[in-house]
């Protein structure tokens, strides 16, 4: 067997759930794993009959604002990057601990923690995104300064270099990462995946091919041989804002409820997964009904990418 399939094999896994805001100005989706937890989450899993760890919610403490002025447009780098470089070693742990790490977010700048900490141990795995943007922007590119809209970049070493970044390695290469559901990139970004070869499905491809094709074409682009670690990085606002719409930067146009499931399950289905983030679930936006909502639909993906099926 190969050692990344161990995972699914003795089904065990870790929450990680990261109450952080830092990448993004709106407050709340610190909140997020909260409330996925508090949904159940844990014996859902359990359910499904993963032994589940979760070794409580991570407490980052802030670094005050007066202590993290911008770097350049860059808003709250030092907080970002150290709880970034935190959430790596975790996930790294999880991973050589034998559990599959499950990450709950908190924004997506979370990823470049998460994904650091899959490349840590398993260096030819690929990066499967799932999301409505394409969190590329380079210090150059970017016009909000937030940072959960670079992660990409910095695991890919693309742009000029930040000092307060360089613990991370950026050994993410671009042949190795695919994009599901994009529909709102800055052109900058735009430029960087041409400039880059990297290989994208937007939702225009998703309208033309079907999401069965899409995912089959995603994974025979990063994946071609079917033997490569599998790390999954779900940004919910990839969903349609119908489906999904207590989120930060919702844009409409998104997936359908079935096709983020589809997603995951395919996925589960190549025996490959070896890691997950879900991020940016923001329970302070929208009503009680349109929260209750999101966090479920997140509950329900996390299930299927952990081998729930329909029969
Ligand atoms: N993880 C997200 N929701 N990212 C949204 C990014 C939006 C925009 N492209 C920016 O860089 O600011
Ligand atoms: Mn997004
Ligand atoms: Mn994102």
């Amino acid at each position: 067997m190969a050692p990344h399939s161990q995972f699914l094999a003795e089904k065990k896994c870790a929450i990680v759930a990261c109450p952080f805001s830092g990448g993004q100005p709106k407050a709340g989706v610190d909140e997020g794993p909260m409330h996925l937890l508090e949904a159940g989450l844990v014996s859902q899993l359990e359910g499904l009959g993963w032994k589940v760890s979760f070794d409580g919610h991570h407490q980052f403490e802030g670094i005050s604002a007066a202590d993290d002025p911008p770097i350049g447009i860059l808003k709250n780098p030092r907080f970002v990057s150290r709880v970034s470089e935190f959430v790596a070693n975790v996930v790294g742990k999880h991973i050589a601990n034998g559990e599959l790490p499950v990450t709950l977010g908190g924004d997506h700048s979370l990823a470049m923690g998460t994904i650091s900490g899959t490349l840590s141990k398993y260096p030819e795995a690929c990066v499967i995104w799932i999301d409505a943007h394409t969190d590329i922007n380079t210090v150059e590119s970017t016009e909000s300064g937030n940072i959960h809209g670079m992660p990409v970049s910095f695991l890919m070493g693309l742009g000029s270099k930040v000092e307060e970044f360089s613990w991370v390695k950026s050994i993410l290469k671009p042949e190795n990462l695919v994009y599901i559901g994009l529909r709102d990139v800055d052109s900058g970004e735009k430029k960087i995946l041409r400039d880059n070869n990297i290989k994208a499905f937007s939702m225009h491809e998703v309208d033309k091919y079907g999401i069965g094709k899409v995912v089959e074409m995603a994974l025979d682009h990063v994946n071609p041989d079917r033997n490569k670690p599998i790390h999954l990085s779900f940004d919910v606002d990839a969903l349609d804002p119908s489906v999904a719409p207590s989120t930060g930067t919702p844009v409409r146009g998104g997936l359908t409820f079935r096709e983020g499931h589809y997603i995951c399950e395919a996925i589960y289905e190549t025996g490959l997964l070896v890691a997950m983030d879900l991020m940016e679930v923001n329970p302070s936006l929208a009503d009680a009904v349109s929260v209750a909502q999101t966090v479920a639909v997140g509950c329900s993906l996390l299930r299927s990418a952990l081998g729930e099926t329909l029969l």
